[in-house]
């Protein structure tokens, strides 16, 4: 049994945290998958990498509208895959090198294997290599991250199918490609696939695809999407089959009847549940709730002092940069406990990078209804815009909801080119608390540049002065 002073268990956001500050600690870092968890590898850069090259090979379809005729020949896959992961993968590798043998981590021991609290700060690790080994710390740093859902579909498991962990990583493209779920890996692995020529057929138990957003935000997008690719909505996948061809065969329940679906690969993608199992946490007294989350407070800390969480283990916003922010709140309450700092979730916006991009923050306006807000609100279209005129975007707006007694920003929701660029300014302001009328006519905004459509979302705001 070895005793430290930090035990890190993931190397996500979690290995951010240990930098020279921590030089006279002795730290064990425990990770049992690749270096650098699902953001680097599996996530966020992989997809936004793919998505990107969709959003080049989806050019000549728009074109014509422009007056330039433009003809998509081919897709490269294993030259886009291997492009992308060629660049991702010594990433990871350099990353695992330095902290396994760089002299700037001596005081740093990396336990390769899956971590499992056996007693009160005691955390067994299982190695890769089959080795056992015991670690007790003063203080832990629970960054584990989340895994994919698999639903209880009759034959799932036997007929095979894909998660976002290894979709990307696909030997060659499909001709046919299902997807099961309709939140923001449906979304964008749709636009991806379909991008690249593939028959995508999005399978929703819901009423419109990305349920989550803003009810127009979401009803736009899926009127958008089903002009792109089959959108099967309010359907319920009942049983998978391996056919003898090879292909797959989906039994699906909708209110008129069962439908059968063939296609040539799956994708699952009906979310991700936080990895707290595999840790064990009551062992050591950790706390967990009903949705599988380890509970902290608001410096981040669980019920046991000096037992830390952060990223998609306990927090509802699945996103990086969420897991971002939480680690440099849990390094500094680390590094000084006498003067810890709370996180701030006052105004986490997500993006959504599929075809139309969508980007959030604040509340929807389902929300301020149910919560008894009092709210203004305004839309604004992009084809209103000189720059939309200039994209000929047609279906793309921005859409503000304002509190008219404080005048402060309530929600923004965006579905259009750039969104996810095009919103930073309004949370910006949310955040810092600048009032919606002074931010609309108190600075210069570019013309003719994309962020008119947030001056002109602000200008058309029923407010008044606060300042
Ligand atoms: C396809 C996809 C696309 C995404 N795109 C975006 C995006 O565009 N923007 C965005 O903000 N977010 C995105 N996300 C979400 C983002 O990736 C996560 O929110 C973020 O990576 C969470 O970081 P984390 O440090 O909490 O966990 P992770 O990065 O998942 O790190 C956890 C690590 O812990 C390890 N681990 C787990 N259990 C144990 C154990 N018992 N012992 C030892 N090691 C263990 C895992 O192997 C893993 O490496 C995306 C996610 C997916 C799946
Ligand atoms: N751009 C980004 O920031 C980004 C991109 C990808 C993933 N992520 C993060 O990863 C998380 C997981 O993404 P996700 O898309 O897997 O989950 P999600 O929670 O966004 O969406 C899952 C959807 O699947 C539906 N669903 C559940 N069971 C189903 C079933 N049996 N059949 C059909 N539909 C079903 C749910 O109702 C839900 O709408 C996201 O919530 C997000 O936090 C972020």
């Amino acid at each position: 049994m070895t005793h430290y002073d930090l035990v890190v268990i993931g190397t996500g956001s979690g290995n951010s945290i240990v930098n020279h500050r921590f030089a006279d600690w002795k730290v064990a870092i425990v990770e049992r998958g690749t270096f650098g968890g699902t953001c680097l590898n599996k996530g966020c850069i992989p997809t936004k990498m793919f998505v990107h090259t969709a959003d080049v090979a989806a050019t000549p379809a728009g074109s014509a509208r422009y007056g330039v005729d433009e003809e998509l020949t081919g897709v490269r896959w294993a030259d886009v895959r291997d492009r992308i992961f060629g660049r991702i993968d010594p990433i990871s590798a350099a990353g695992s090198e330095y902290r396994h043998h760089n002299p700037e981590n001596a005081n740093v021991t990396v336990y390769d294997g899956t971590g499992r609290f056996t007693g009160v700060k005691e955390l067994t690790v299982e190695g890769n290599d089959g080795a056992t080994s015991v670690v007790t710390g003063d203080r832990f740093v629970l960054a584990a991250g989340s895994r994919p859902v698999i639903p209880p579909i009759m034959g799932l498991e036997e007929t095979g199918f894909h998660t976002s962990d290894t979709i990307m990583r696909l030997d060659e493209l499909p001709r046919r490609l299902a997807i099961l779920g309709s939140g923001f890996v449906a979304a964008e692995f749709a636009h991806v696939f379909s991008s690249f020529g593939v028959e995508v057929t999005l399978i929703a138990r819901s009423k419109t695809l990305l349920r989550g957003e803003d009810a127009e935000i979401a009803e736009h997008f899926t009127e958008i999407a089903r002009g792109k690719y089959d959108v099967r909505l309010q359907h319920e996948t009942v049983r998978a089959t391996r056919r003898p061809d090879g292909a797959i065969e989906l039994m699906m329940l909708h209110p008129e009847g069962k439908q059968l679906l063939v296609v040539d690969e799956l994708l699952v993608a009906v979310g991700r549940t936080p990895n707290a199992d595999l840790l064990n946490p009551q062992a050591t007294g950790v706390e967990v709730d009903r949705e599988g989350r380890v509970v902290v407070d608001e410096y981040q800390q669980t019920a046991v002092d000096g037992i830390y969480a952060l990223g998609d283990l306990t927090s509802p916003h699945q996103l990086k940069h969420v897991a971002n922010h939480e680690a440099r709140v849990v390094k500094h309450n680390l590094i000084e406990p006498e003067n810890r700092i709370k996180s701030d979730h006052r105004f986490v916006p997500h993006a959504v990078f599929s075809s139309p991009q969508i980007a959030a923050v604040g509340l929807t306006e389902a929300e301020a209804q149910e919560q008894g807000i009092d709210y203004v609100v305004s839309r604004q279209k992009y084809a209103d815009i000189a720059y939309g005129w200039a994209m000929e975007d047609t279906t793309g707006f921005a859409k503000l909801l304002a509190d008219p007694n404080t005048g402060q920003l309530l929600g923004a929701h965006i579905l259009g080119p750039q969104a996810s660029t095009v919103i930073q300014p309004l949370i910006q302001a949310m955040s810092f608390g600048l009032g919606a009328y002074e931010m609309a006519r108190n600075q210069y905004w570019i013309h003719p540049a994309m962020p008119e459509l947030i001056e002109n979302a602000l200008l058309a705001l029923p407010l008044t002065p606060k300042s």
